[in-house]
């Protein structure tokens, strides 16, 4: 069994803890707070965040230090925008080999990076090829419940994508391996904006047709930007592609839905940021997203339009308007030149 750091006590970091201990793993949980960690070891709860009850030992830590001491792995689970920081300070006082796994999903705005980029930056000794990621559709609040669930961890270090579905694994928590890096962490970063555009839908009263629309060429988006940054466009097409797309485009646990609806019904962005109190990935990788697609020439119309909701205060229908009446085309055209330029390179 092993000795495992979780840094970062939101939802998803306290679900993973709780998978990780139900295999047996010794598990500390560290959280910025040192309230919060008192709390979490006085009540086995992490209320603000999730309801179910946490197993008496998973530990929480306030103290960094204290909380990597003789661990073998660390679970990187803090918002993107927490990502530099926090691996800032872990790059300071690990001095022991670690493998990191982490699972946060966005995109970096301005620099465009991905995590396990900002990861590798922050980390002086850390190799890009070890960093490992944790991705798919797994609502904390069903994982913690140990409903049955499925993600994909990658790396480009085939070993320790193994070692890290070995630590996940268990019979409510199934966990596939991909090398594809780039496509696991695009996948589950880009989704969130188009969860917000689903939510949006929602909010202004349209139904399934216009749903299924949003999946269905969002996931044409995702694969067109990613492609285009070098990920194997066959991973869009798994768990951290179309079925987290599915996952938090369909459902009320989607903070990113959650937002997206609040816009949908007339409210501005900070109102809703105000309202959620948790994190909404989405709105800084649809800043990012936005960025790159301007820049690079690459076609990303949702994108657009929801960046443009964000952060132009455009009105929702008539983004819903543009994006309608844009010039007729044949649906597959330039997936299909894609996809085979890149498989006859
Ligand atoms: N929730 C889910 O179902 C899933 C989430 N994810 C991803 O996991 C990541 C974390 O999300 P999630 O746990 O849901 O987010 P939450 O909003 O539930 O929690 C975020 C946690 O990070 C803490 N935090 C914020 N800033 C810092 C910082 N600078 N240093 C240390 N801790 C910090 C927050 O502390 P405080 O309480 O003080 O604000 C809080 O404990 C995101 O990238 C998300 O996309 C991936 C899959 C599923
Ligand atoms: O990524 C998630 C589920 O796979 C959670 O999505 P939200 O951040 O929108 O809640």
């Amino acid at each position: 069994m092993s000795k495992v750091a979780v840094l970062g006590a939101g939802s998803w970091g306290t679900a993973l803890s709780i998978v990780l201990a139900d295999n047996g793993h010794d598990v500390r949980l560290w959280t910025h707070s040192k309230d919060q960690a008192e709390k979490i070891n006085s009540t086995h709860k992490n209320d603000k965040y999730l309801e179910i009850m946490i197993p008496e030992k998973i530990k929480a830590y306030s103290d960094l230090e204290a909380a990597l001491n003789g661990v073998t792995d660390v679970v990187l689970v803090v918002p993107t925008k927490a990502i530099r920081e926090v691996c800032h300070n872990l790059n300071r006082i690990v001095k022991n080999p670690v493998r990191i796994i982490h699972a946060s999903k966005g995109i970096e705005p301005g620099t465009l990076k991905r995590v396990s980029q900002l990861i590798d930056e922050e980390m002086d000794n850390y190799n890009y090829e070890d960093i490992v990621v944790l991705s798919g559709p797994s609502h904390a609040e069903e994982v913690a419940k140990r409903q049955p669930t499925t993600v994909t961890v990658a790396s480009i270090n085939e070993e320790y994508a193994k070692l890290a579905q070995e630590l996940f694994f268990n019979e409510s928590f199934r966990v596939y391996t991909s090398n594809d890096v780039i496509g696991i962490e695009l996948g589950g970063a880009l989704k969130n904006i188009i969860a917000l555009g689903a939510g949006i839908s929602d909010g202004l009263g349209y139904g399934d047709n216009a749903k299924a629309a949003l999946i269905t060429r969002g996931l044409a988006e995702i694969t067109r930007l990613g492609t285009y940054l070098g990920a194997n466009p066959l991973s869009f097409l798994g768990l951290p592609g179309v079925g987290d797309l599915i996952v938090t485009c369909t459902s009320v646990h989607s903070r990113n839905w959650r937002a997206g609806n609040l816009l949908g019904k007339g409210k501005n962005l900070d109102e809703v940021l105000d309202q959620m109190g948790m994190v909404v990935e989405g709105v800084r990788t649809a800043e990012a997203a936005y960025q790159f697609a301007a820049e690079e020439d690459v076609e990303m119309p949702i994108t657009t339009g929801i960046y443009q909701i964000l952060y132009n205060n455009q009105k929702p229908k008539d983004v819903v308007e543009q994006l309608m009446n844009r010039d007729k085309r044949e649906e597959m055209d330039d997936l299909a030149t894609l996809l085979r330029n890149r498989y006859t390179r």
